[in-house]
């Protein structure tokens, strides 16, 4: 189906085609490919394209839309003025051009949308049900799922439902797992471009099959000179592998990613284990009896005297870590990120470290400012070879701070009701595909077992670094 809508859609010459990839389905290369090459080209005239603030100038997106409608046939004068009209945002436009397309297409946008995942194939929180959002085993996205839920269907009855909604005589919903599909639709395949000074947001086919990578090998963009968008190799690619690109989701962590997505990234960097300094943190830190960061914050600004020292010592902690190295402890957290971008479980596992380390934030002292010596007293023992010897007072509130901190790890990985075995267990029968556990369920265990990972990789850094004290 997929080379059927590139022959009539995408211009000829495209060197990907969909697959079955690790991914899922994605873009695979089918010869090889070199670095610059164009993948995949689309005209703009067989793209979805709506301007997002049609009030700031909307040349380009009426040519855009005047062009698909001389080539793929009118649509109805009403939804055409919902297009171009600023009523809607981007968003709920592209959402109803797609579920008008859903019921009316022919021809290659009828491929087109049969390509798109159906309902029970979508992951993202919004299509989780009341009764499924449990396997998640996060209060967060519980509550996250709901939300979504809520707000789409508010959407739903004012603008789609067919009984009531505002553009009903579109007949475009007829229920609310339509809108839902659409939204969801939207949310995990559209582009955004600038062009001409305009930001529009795109639906494109075949170019929508590309996943997504940390360290993609295919970049994307608008090309102004082939009236298209392009797909290009950002380095050479072998015949028979993956073309991903980045989705500019670099800043979310797996909960946005699930939201928006319906994936997760393992040893996701923007994740926190939520560390907290209440009751009894604050009570081992001897932190004047303040029950969270932001209160010893405030009254540390405050100026009150008790704020104490944070807990752990960053230079130990790196040293324990292995990640300190250089002379006086300096670490480069953007370059350690950087040197970990792969796809290998020993990347993902790195990143879980780095990730343990940023939530341990709120709770280190000494630490060493970006690309410099760590303290003065560290870089004077790392030239004698050792860090600075701590007194018995110090070494005790340190493991007790630790003991503390992986107190914590423990309590939230006994609260979930399966172990990170028994969610890799069902993941390694279910045999990759979902196939018996069902696409969100599947999902769902590789969402929450994610999580298990990082508070188990937090647990065993405390564990190292309450070890090497001395
Ligand atoms: C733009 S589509 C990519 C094509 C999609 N795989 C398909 O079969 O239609 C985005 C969706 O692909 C999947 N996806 C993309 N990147 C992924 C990744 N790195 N890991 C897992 N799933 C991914 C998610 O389901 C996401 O919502």
């Amino acid at each position: 189906m997929y080379n059927q809508l590139a022959g009539v859609l995408a211009a000829p010459g495209g060197a990907v085609a969909a697959g079955p990839t690790p991914l899922g389905r994605g873009l695979v290369a089918t010869q090889q490919v070199t670095q610059g090459a164009t993948l995949l080209s689309v005209d703009w005239a067989n793209m979805l394209c709506v301007t997002d603030q049609p009030k700031l100038g909307d040349a380009f997106g009426r040519r855009v839309l005047g062009d698909w409608q001389m080539l793929h046939g009118r649509l109805p004068p009403l939804l055409v003025r919902y297009l171009v009209g600023d009523e809607g945002d981007w968003f709920v436009r592209l959402a109803a051009w797609l579920l008008w397309l859903r019921r009316n297409a022919q021809g290659p946008w009828r491929l087109y949308i049969d390509l798109l995942p159906r309902e029970e194939e979508i992951t993202t929180l919004m299509n989780y049900r009341p009764e499924e959002v449990g396997e998640l085993q996060s209060p967060l996205l519980e509550s996250r799922a709901a939300l979504e839920r809520s707000q789409i269907a508010g959407l739903h009855d004012r603008l789609f439902c067919t009984s009531g909604g505002e553009l009903r005589a579109l007949q475009l919903a007829a229920g609310l797992q339509d809108t839902v599909w659409a939204a969801c639709m939207v949310n995990s395949r559209s582009f955004s471009e600038t062009v001409e000074g305009e930001t529009v947001s795109l639906m494109v086919p075949c170019a929508d099959m590309a996943n997504h990578a940390l360290a993609p090998n295919a970049s994307y963009q608008f090309v102004a000179p082939a009236d298209a968008f392009q797909l290009q190799a950002l380095q050479d690619i072998a015949r028979g592998a993956e073309a991903c690109i980045s989705y500019g989701c670099t800043h979310k962590s797996n909960e946005g990613l699930m939201r928006d997505y319906g994936f997760v990234v393992p040893g996701n960097l923007n994740d926190r284990v939520p560390f907290s300094a209440g009751k009894q943190g604050a009570r081992l830190l001897a932190l004047g009896g303040c029950d969270d960061v932001a209160s010893q914050l405030a009254a540390r600004a405050a100026g009150l005297g008790a704020m104490a020292q944070p807990s752990i010592s960053a230079p130990r902690l790196l040293e324990a870590l292995g990640l300190g190295g250089e002379a006086g402890g300096s670490f480069d957290l953007t370059a350690a990120a950087a040197a970990a971008m792969g796809d290998s479980e020993a990347d993902a596992a790195r990143r879980r470290l780095l990730a343990t380390l940023m939530s341990l934030q709120p709770f280190l002292r000494d630490i060493p400012p970006a690309g410099s010596t760590a303290s003065a007293a560290a870089a004077a023992a790392a030239a004698a070879g050792a860090a600075p010897p701590l007194s018995e007072a110090e070494l005790q509130r340190e493991r007790q701070s630790s003991a503390a901190l992986v107190g914590q790890c423990q309590q939230l990985l006994a609260g979930m009701p399966t172990t990170v075995e028994t969610d890799e267990a069902l993941l390694a029968a279910d045999g990759g595909g979902g196939e018996r556990l069902g696409a969100r369920r599947r999902q769902a265990v590789a969402t929450r077992v994610e999580a298990k990972r990082l508070l188990r990789a937090a647990e065993a850094a405390l564990q190292a670094y309450a070890a090497a004290l001395r």
